[in-house]
């Protein structure tokens, strides 16, 4: 390992490649330690089934048909069944995603040091950046790339110093937003709760985009480690290199990429507030050898004081009542105290 951590590091030095996060150098020791071909996590990660997830068209929406019910019921189940699915016809343009990108990757390939400045070169808030895992011990708690965390209040104020282009970043959120708020309308009235919900508690200051990058790895470690969202659902859009995989009836499994889709996932406070209806799935990105792979994530948050009430029917509650910034809190308390989050098992009844 020490060898193909030097090759690595010369090859980079060589070609120039300053953008890239020094791993090689920050993680030398956990190299050195970690024999990976003994490790069954490692072959475990790299030998899954790869899977289709349900696809829903949702040009059924748009149209007064008995398909928009069937349409709404196939979303409703893939959330239940899968905590997943992929929705095609989405509405959002090829030009829109291909704007996202092709700003993800020109800032991306800005120097790692122009990367980690906090000031209005970049004029995101302050901490956005962030790469690798700086609590990691072993090479299973590393998660091999780099993020932008930009807050939605960010988008909308992004001045001209800045590296990021407004305008592609601005027009993707927004149509992103309004694709999330109207499948979770649509998830609130298939529980069975109040559609207009989302309407009196959802604040762009509390939604945000993740722009992730997850550079090619010589040997098959995490891109992003094993977790649930914490927001209501989250829209993903990633390219075609593929590596996220997903946990479908107590097995990983590999997400087929698809051009054509965008991705959807079930975060914990729907699985909290449909009362476990839904599901908030463990997911993860694994790491490809030769190829650098891009994604962003939309996280739809409720704000801060929206109180999540899990109760549906008579199925007695799952959860106690909590806030989102009580949960916010909690997940950060212990993603510090002990490495991960523990998540809804903390606010069971
Ligand atoms: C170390 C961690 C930070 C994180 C929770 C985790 O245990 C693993 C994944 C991280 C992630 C990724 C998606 C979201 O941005 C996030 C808020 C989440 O729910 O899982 C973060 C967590 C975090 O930044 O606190
Ligand atoms: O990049 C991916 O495939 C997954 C990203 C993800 O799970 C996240 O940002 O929370
Ligand atoms: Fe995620």
């Amino acid at each position: 390992m020490v060898e193909t951590h030097n090759l690595m590091t010369n090859i980079n030095q060589s070609l120039g490649m300053d953008s890239d996060p020094p791993f090689h150098e920050t993680y030398k020791t956990l190299f050195a330690v970690t024999k990976p071909l003994n490790n069954d996590w490692l072959a475990a990660v790299m030998a899954v089934e790869e899977l289709e997830l349900p696809s829903i068209d949702l040009t059924w929406l748009s149209l007064e048909s008995p398909e928009k019910e069937r349409c709404k019921n196939d979303i409703a189940r893939a959330a239940n069944e899968w905590g997943f699915f992929q929705v095609v016809n989405h509405g959002i343009s090829r030009d829109v995603l291909e704007k996202m990108r092709d700003e993800q990757v020109k800032v991306f390939k800005q120097p790692f040091q122009h990367k980690c400045r906090e000031d209005k070169f970049m004029n995101v808030s302050a901490g956005s950046y962030r790469w690798g895992t700086p609590t990691a011990t072993c090479l299973r708690q590393l998660s091999w790339s780099e993020a932008f965390h930009i807050p939605m209040t960010d988008i909308s104020s992004l001045g001209d110093t800045s590296i990021f282009s407004s305008s592609s970043l601005h027009q993707f959120a927004t149509e992103v937003a309004s694709l999330a708020q109207k499948l979770a309308e649509i998830l609130a009235e298939k529980s069975g709760k109040k559609s207009t919900f989302f309407q009196e508690n959802s604040l762009p200051s509390t939604c945000y985009l993740r722009l992730n990058r997850y550079p090619p790895c010589p040997i098959p470690l995490f891109g992003l480690m094993p977790h649930t969202d914490s927001d209501f659902l989250t829209v993903l859009y990633q390219d075609q290199v593929g590596g996220l995989q997903l946990v479908k009836d107590g097995k990983w499994v590999a997400v087929k990429p698809n051009p054509e889709a965008l991705f959807i996932n079930i975060g914990d406070l729907f699985q909290a507030w449909s009362n476990d209806c839904y599901k908030s799935v463990q997911h993860c990105a694994v790491t490809n050898p030769t190829k650098e792979r891009f994604s962003v994530a939309y996280f739809f948050c409720p704000s801060y004081d929206t109180v999540i009430e899990s109760c549906s029917g008579d199925k007695p509650s799952v959860y106690r009542r909590f806030s989102f910034k009580e949960y916010r809190q909690q997940v950060q308390e212990d993603v510090q105290n002990y490495g991960y989050k523990i998540g809804l098992p903390r606010f069971l009844v």
